[in-house]
């Protein structure tokens, strides 16, 4: 799945808590938006504030609800107040719970854990998962960043997106090293705690697509 000459890379967002937000990114052109609901999450919102989210996203932009170990009764609620095109579970939620929903799922799992794992494994522990999201430690920087992924699981047959530390200035050279399927960004579009910027998100999506371009040449 790495190296993938030929597709698009897509691009998610993630952390948003203002619908404004949410609609200037879909304008700039991001594939989905991750909205946070796990308890004690850096950007979580509220289960009622979903409809307002799923609201100000513009047609053809998923929104991607983000877990861990919520309540079946919460998972549910934000199932139908912000119909998801994807759940994200970073939890102990085993692949039976995450299934159940009727949503696909996204295994999401930290460098710790899937440091320990390989392409087998992952798809024996998570058989339903859609996609993995692989996070790197929050910390790193490039070119440490970049080496944080130097032993991602070869030959997963799920799309794979990597996650952690991406932002404009390094997100070209991830995609042109590692050729991940997907990246995310939290903070690497923020100006301050919560407060998404237009321009880094432009610089974001300009880049990934120039590094697209470059791509197998
Ligand atoms: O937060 C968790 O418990 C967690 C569990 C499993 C996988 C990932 C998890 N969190 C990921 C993060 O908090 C990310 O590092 C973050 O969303 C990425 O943000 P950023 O580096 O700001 O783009």
């Amino acid at each position: 799945m790495l190296k993938d000459q030929f597709s698009r890379t897509r691009i998610r967002f993630d952390g948003f808590t203002r619908p404004g937000d949410v609609r200037l990114a879909s304008e700039l052109g991001v594939d989905a938006i991750g909205f946070e609901f796990a308890q004690g999450a850096r950007r979580q919102i509220r289960v009622e504030d979903a409809r307002f989210m799923r609201h100000a996203l513009a047609p053809l932009v998923s929104g991607v609800a983000i877990l861990r170990d919520n309540s079946v009764d919460e998972v549910r609620e934000v199932v139908r107040q912000l119909r998801p095109a994807l759940l994200e579970f970073r939890g102990d939620e085993d692949d039976v719970r995450m299934r159940s929903f009727g949503v696909p799922y996204a295994r999401a799992l930290r460098r710790e854990e899937w440091a320990m794992m390989n392409a087998g494994s992952l798809q024996t522990r998570y058989p339903n998962a859609s996609m993995f999201v692989l996070y790197a430690d929050e910390t790193e920087e490039p070119p440490a960043l970049e080496a944080e992924w130097s032993w991602l699981p070869e030959g997963l047959a799920r799309p794979l997106m990597l996650a952690g530390g991406i932002a404009p200035g390094n997100v070209s050279a991830i995609i042109g090293t590692l050729g991940p399927w997907g990246v995310s960004a939290l903070e690497g579009i923020e100006v301050a705690p919560g407060r998404v910027d237009g321009d880094r998100m432009n610089s974001f999506l300009r880049e990934s697509r120039d590094a697209d371009c470059r791509k197998g040449r």
